[in-house]
């Protein structure tokens, strides 16, 4: 099995964006590792901190973040970071070429009852000048390269440098990821959905109308049955639609007329919508490619519907 390295080198990954993904690789393991020892390295359990969004702080959430800001200080390719835990970007090296946005820990209710988590990441060119948040406000189209690693039963990392996607599993005892498929690709059609259902009265009724027409199954207009999933950490969720399809979806809703999306664009969205794309699969507001939106602030969040592409198509049909 060729070591990420290694395949990064048979890909002609630029040298220094491959450095940079190894260094997330590397950063990953040990998070990874830190996931693994739970209790025992007293990851588990909230901190006193809010962050930016309003969301109190996990223990996790706050080791994850900092050995990714640390570990990428050390290695002068980058100009700067945007973190779901930190309020405004941190400058890196001034003459840094990437700039890096990241979930360090996604899933975060999950980590006390030992289930699904992950880190999700996206590099993007870093812009002459000043480093400002607008350095990072590029539409996700301009992104080098994204992925996601998935602390499960085994870590897995998900990549794309926008040539197809690549998945590698972690080995624990010699720290590499290895790589398991070369061209993840998402099956077009799906018996799968992935919403959470508690929310169902506050969506927008091309949401409610679609939902409606699966539950039905067999009985109405799609004629077939339809089973649900719900990992409540995105990575998860989205992990399983690359692997053998599905359609994931946070829609808007009115529950939080002052939030009326959950999922952030820069560190959640755009790097999963590149992951789906680069599989054959499609990533949509549910009225415009995600990749397309033109951000305007680091943490702004968006409606997502991602997955397998017919399937996507049909719920887009019912939001006209
Ligand atoms: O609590 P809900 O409504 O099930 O939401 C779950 C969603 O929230 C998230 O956990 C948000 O991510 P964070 O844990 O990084 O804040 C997504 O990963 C997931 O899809
Ligand atoms: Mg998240
Ligand atoms: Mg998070």
């Amino acid at each position: 099995m060729q070591s990420f390295s290694q395949d990064l080198t048979s890909r002609k990954v630029d040298a220094e964006l491959s450095q940079l993904l190894q260094a997330l690789a590397q950063i990953s393991a040990q998070i990874s590792h830190d996931v693994r020892r739970g209790a025992l390295a007293g990851i588990l359990g909230a901190t006193e901190s809010e962050n930016v969004q309003g969301e109190t702080q996990k223990k996790l959430d706050v080791i994850a973040n900092d050995l990714i800001k640390d570990g990428l200080a050390k290695l002068d390719l980058v100009k700067g970071i945007a973190s779901e835990e930190e309020d405004d970007v941190v400058a890196l090296n001034p003459n840094g070429r990437f700039l890096v946005s990241f979930d360090p820990l996604d899933g975060s209710s999950n980590i006390d009852i030992n289930s699904l988590v992950g880190t999700i990441f996206s590099i993007l060119p870093a812009p002459e000048g000043e480093l400002t948040q607008d350095s990072f406000l590029q539409p996700g189209r301009q992104q080098l390269a994204a992925g996601y690693v998935l602390y499960g039963p085994s870590s897995l990392m998900a990549i794309s440098t926008g040539k197809g996607t690549q998945l590698y599993t972690l080995d624990p005892i010699s720290g590499d990821f290895l790589l398991i498929d070369d061209a993840m690709q998402i099956p077009a059609t799906t018996q799968e959905f992935a919403i959470n259902m508690s929310n169902q009265r506050f969506w927008e009724p091309a949401m409610q109308n679609y939902i409606a027409d699966l539950l039905k199954g067999d009985t109405g207009v799609r004629g077939k049955n339809f089973n649900m999933r719900w990992i409540a950490a995105m990575v998860g969720d989205v992990h399983r639609v690359l692997s053998r399809g599905g359609i994931f979806t946070y829609p808007t809703d009115t529950k939080n007329p002052a939030k009326p999306y959950k999922l952030r664009l820069m560190y959640e969205a755009n790097p999963m919508a590149l992951l789906v794309e680069q599989a054959g699969g499609l990533a949509s507001t549910g009225y415009q490619d995600i990749l397309d939106i033109q951000p305007e602030g680091i943490h702004q969040r968006v409606a997502v519907v991602l997955g397998s592409r017919d399937e996507v198509t049909e719920c887009l049909k019912y939001h006209g």
